[in-house]
């Protein structure tokens, strides 16, 4: 998919670990605002993907074009434990207008009365808000999302997509999602591309309104090709095998 004025262009992009190739000729187009999420088989690179647009890693063949601020939330919050909270969000920023925007990022995920806590005291789903306030107060043009509700409860992991998809919404960076769940990237994204065997098996944009429901025909079907794209046989939601377990 080509995109006029991209944020992210990659071009023939080739990786590989020892003789193992994991990918093997990327071309990706993200446009500004753009919400893309990455599925794919574990170990197909997906990580390694996103590693090249963070730039903590470097392609051995190819372009990689990215803009200059890019931020990342991982699947942990990775915050400094020495550091209370609002100096976790503002940790490598210089000069003192850092504070303000610092709190303003805090209270939009949520946690405007943590500022002085200790990352210690706070809750798993909440050192993940400080880890998103931290990656969103510096603005990014691009939002490297590596799994970031997977170590998540699944009541959390459903406030924290609704969050991420709000602020989003609000601030219109580009975004790579890598995660493994489809109905994940079926709720939240713009397009949706399966990475397997070193490329693209399917990348497709997801013209859906928000918010989504997972039990909408269209949704229903997405899901039914995204699967077996990732070579898994459809099978019925949780959500309904549970309804037909309590029937
Ligand atoms: N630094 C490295 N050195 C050697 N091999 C690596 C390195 N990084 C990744 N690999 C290998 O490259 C392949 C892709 O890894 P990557 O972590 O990108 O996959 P993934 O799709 O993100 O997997 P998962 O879904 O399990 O997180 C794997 O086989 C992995 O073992």
């Amino acid at each position: 998919m080509t995109t006029e004025n991209p944020v992210v262009r990659l071009r023939g992009v080739r990786k590989s670990f020892g003789d193992k190739r994991v990918l093997d000729g990327i071309d990706l187009d993200i446009a500004p605002g753009e919400f893309v999420a990455l599925l794919g088989p574990s170990g197909t690179g997906k990580t390694t993907l996103l590693r090249l647009l963070s730039g903590l890693q470097r392609a051995d063949a190819g372009t990689v074009l990215v803009p200059p601020v890019r931020t990342v939330v991982y699947q942990e919050p990775r915050l400094v434990q020495a550091r209370r909270v609002l100096a976790n969000v503002t940790i490598g920023q210089r000069g003192r207008a850092v504070r303000e925007p610092g709190l303003a990022a805090l209270a939009e995920v949520g946690l405007a009365d943590k500022a002085r806590a200790w990352p210690a005291t706070l809750s798993g789903g909440e050192a993940q808000r400080v880890a998103l306030a931290r990656a969103l107060v510096r603005q990014p043009q691009l939002l490297l999302l590596d799994e970031p509700f997977a170590a998540l409860d699944a009541l959390t992991r459903l406030q924290m997509q609704e969050l991420v998809a709000d602020l989003c919404a609000r601030h219109r960076p580009a975004v790579l999602l890598v995660t493994h769940d489809v109905d994940e990237a079926l709720l939240l994204a713009d397009r949706a591309i399966v990475l397997r065997d070193g490329g693209f098996a399917l990348d497709r944009r997801l013209d859906l309104p928000h918010p989504r429901d997972r039990d909408d025909p269209a949704v229903i079907a997405h899901r039914k090709d995204y699967l077996s794209a990732l070579g898994v046989t459809s099978r019925p939601s949780p959500r309904s095998t549970d309804e037909h377990a309590h029937a």
